[in-house]
C-alpha cells in the first residue's frame, strides 16, 4: 500500500495521563479519512502529533515514509497544510494577505510573492467563496467566513495532505456541504489525502473512505463507514442508543439517535 501517514505505537501525554495510547494507523495516499470520537477522546491531539506540533512520548509518525520529526518545517509545509479549530491572528491583515501567507513554504526569506503565487491564492479563494472578502480585515469577518478563509490559505499551500480540525463547525448547512464537496473534489481530482475530525457522524460517513473512531485515547476501530457505523460501536463509544438507516441504493449507514 502507498501510505501517506503511518503511525506506529504512538503514545502521548500532556502531563501525567496518557491522552493517546497505542495508536497504530496507516492512511493510504489519496484517501479521505474522518476521525470521530466524543469530546476529549484525543482527536485534536492526534492531528497535532501528525503535523509535528506535538511530539509523541513513544512511537513514531512517518509521512511519505519519513519520520515527521526529521522533516524541515518548510518542507513539511509543502506536504501538509493544517486548518486548526481556532486561529488567532493578532494583526489587522486583509483576508487576501492571510490567504497569500499560505505561499510561505515556496518563498525564500526576503522574497515576496509573484504573479503565480497571487493566481494560486485567488483560485483558492474563488473555490472557497472567499474572494469577495479579500479586502476586509481578517478580524472583521464572521466565524464561518474565517473558517473558509483558513481553508483557502491551506489550499494555497498546495499540500499533498490536507488536515482539518472540525472544519465545518461554524458553517451553515450550505457551506458545510460546499466545503466537504470541495475537499472531496480535491481528494478525487488532485489525489490530496484528506484527514479531518468531525462531530457530524452522518456527514463523516458520507464523505469518508475510512473512519477512525477514537475512544478515550485509543482506536476503537478504523475501517470503512459501513463497518464503523454500527449500533454497537456508536453506543459503546458515545453511550447513546441509535438506529441505523440506509437509504435505497446508498451503502453509507445513517445514524439516528433514539
Ligand atoms: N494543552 C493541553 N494541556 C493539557 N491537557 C490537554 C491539552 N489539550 C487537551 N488536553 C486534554 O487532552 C484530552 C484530549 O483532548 P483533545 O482536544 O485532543 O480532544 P478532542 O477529541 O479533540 O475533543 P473535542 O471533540 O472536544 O474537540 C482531553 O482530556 C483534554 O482535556
Amino acid at each position: 500500500m502507498n501510505t501517506a501517514v503511518h503511525i506506529e505505537k504512538l503514545t502521548f501525554k500532556y502531563d501525567t495521563d496518557e491522552v493517546l495510547k497505542d495508536i497504530d494507523i496507516e492512511i493510504p495516499k489519496g484517501s479521505f479519512v474522518g476521525i470521530l470520537g466524543p469530546n476529549g477522546s484525543g482527536k485534536t491531539t492526534l492531528l497535532k502529533n501528525i503535523c509535528n506540533i506535538l511530539k509523541p512520548d513513544n512511537g513514531k509518525i512517518l509521512i511519505n515514509n519519513k519520520n515527521v520529526s526529521n522533516i524541515k518545517y518548510k518542507e513539511l509545509a509543502k506536504i501538509i497544510a493544517v486548518v486548526h479549530q481556532t486561529s488567532e491572528i493578532q494583526f489587522q491583515f486583509s483576508v487576501f494577505d492571510v490567504v497569500l501567507m499560505g505561499r510561505f513554504p515556496y518563498l525564500s526569506r526576503f522574497q515576496s510573492e509573484g504573479k503565480k503565487d497571487i493566481e494560486i491564492a485567488k483560485e483558492a479563494m474563488l473555490s472557497t467563496g472567499t474572494w469577495e472578502l479579500r479586502d476586509k480585515s481578517i478580524n472583521e469577518i464572521s466565524g464561518g467566513e474565517r473558517q473558509r478563509v483558513m481553508i483557502a490559505r491551506a489550499l494555497t499551500q498546495q499540500p499533498q495532505i490536507l488536515i482539518l480540525d472540525e472544519p465545518i463547525s461554524h458553517l451553515d448547512i450550505k457551506y458545510q456541504i460546499g466545503i466537504l464537496d470541495l475537499c472531496k473534489k480535491l481528494n478525487v481530482e488532485n489525489q490530496i489525502t484528506v484527514i479531518m475530525t468531525l462531530h457530524d457522524i452522518n456527514l463523516a460517513g458520507r464523505y469518508s473512505d475510512y473512519l477512525i473512531l477514537l475512544d478515550k485515547g485509543r482506536i476503537k476501530v478504523m475501517d470503512t463507514p459501513e463497518k464503523v457505523l454500527t449500533q454497537e460501536n456508536i453506543s459503546n463509544v458515545y453511550d447513546i442508543e441509535v438506529d441505523i438507516l440506509k437509504r435505497n441504493g446508498d451503502k453509507t449507514p445513517y445514524i439516528i439517535p433514539i
